[in-house]
């Protein structure tokens, strides 16, 4: 079993377990549910920069990252930099992080936000608008077309965009519909962690035009993006190259400030 199997046997039981503990009722009245979600897509479509600043604790090909930070420093430091929106990893096993975060993370700013997760079931989706994010990430390795449909549609019911992530073309071609916002391409081999940002390169010819393209993962310098945009990315999803630093906002407006 390779480690996104692995992530996902374990995301089924643990969305089992929180169907139990917490009803749908209960997440669709929460005061953040009401909320008109901020598209992330037309942030991007609107900025010259395009950066999505991700909060990552750890990962499974790094390990730590940075423990020692507050969420909302970060996320209050992303927004001040100038990024696009923000992407918050909810998941706890693996990436150290919480529905918490988003919360969070949602209180401190009011740019768009992500919830970064391993998504299988419209309980999570339900479980991102209760807390705040406005955009949900749909992995296609991981997911049917029908899923990534049902999936895509719902939350798209929910006045939420779709970030819809892939790294080869099979699942670029499976995955192409009308409920998604963005397509990601992730630089990283989910499965081997291998980065090649020659991945987006590849790819972005066979992604319509109708599709904001974002490149994933792996983005650790300002000439990396500069490489990338004549391609057609618009959005750059950056986590690790802020993370790793003790102040990821600064760090990030630095690097903003260079496009
Ligand atoms: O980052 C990992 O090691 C990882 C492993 C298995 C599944 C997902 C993983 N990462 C999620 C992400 O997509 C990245 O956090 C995100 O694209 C930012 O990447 P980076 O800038 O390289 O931190």
């Amino acid at each position: 079993m390779n480690i996104l199997d692995k992530i996902v046997a374990d995301k089924y039981k643990e969305v089992a377990l929180r169907r139990q503990l917490i009803p749908i009722k209960q997440l669709e009245n929460s005061v953040l549910f009401e909320r008109r979600c901020t598209s992330l897509a037309a942030a991007l479509s609107k900025s010259n920069s395009g950066i999505i600043a991700e909060h990552k604790r750890r990962s499974p090909s790094k390990s730590t990252i940075n423990n020692g930070l507050n969420v909302q420093d970060v996320a209050m430091g992303y927004q001040n930099a100038g990024a696009c929106g923000m992407s918050v990893l909810t998941d706890g096993k693996y990436f150290g992080g919480s529905l918490d975060d988003l919360i969070l993370a949602r209180a401190a700013t009011s740019f768009p936000l992500l919830r970064k997760e391993f998504i299988i079931d419209t309980y999570q989706i339900l479980e991102a608008k209760a807390c705040g994010a406005d955009v949900i990430l749909l992995i296609a390795a991981v997911l049917s077309q029908q899923e990534i449909k049902n999936l895509s549609e719902f939350a798209k019911s929910l006045g939420m965009d779709v970030l819809l992530e892939v790294h080869d073309l099979d699942e670029l071609q499976k995955s192409i519909m009308p409920s998604l916002d963005m397509l990601g391409v992730n630089n990283r081999n989910l499965k081997t962690f291998e980065v090649s940002l020659d991945i987006s390169k590849t790819l972005s010819t066979s992604i319509p035009d109708d599709f904001i393209k974002v490149s994933e993962s792996g983005i650790s310098s300002v000439a990396a993006i500069k490489e990338l945009m004549p391609y057609g990315y618009k959005g750059f999803l950056i986590g690790e190259n802020f993370m790793k630093t003790d102040n990821p906002g600064l760090n990030a407006e630095t690097f903003i400030n260079q496009l």
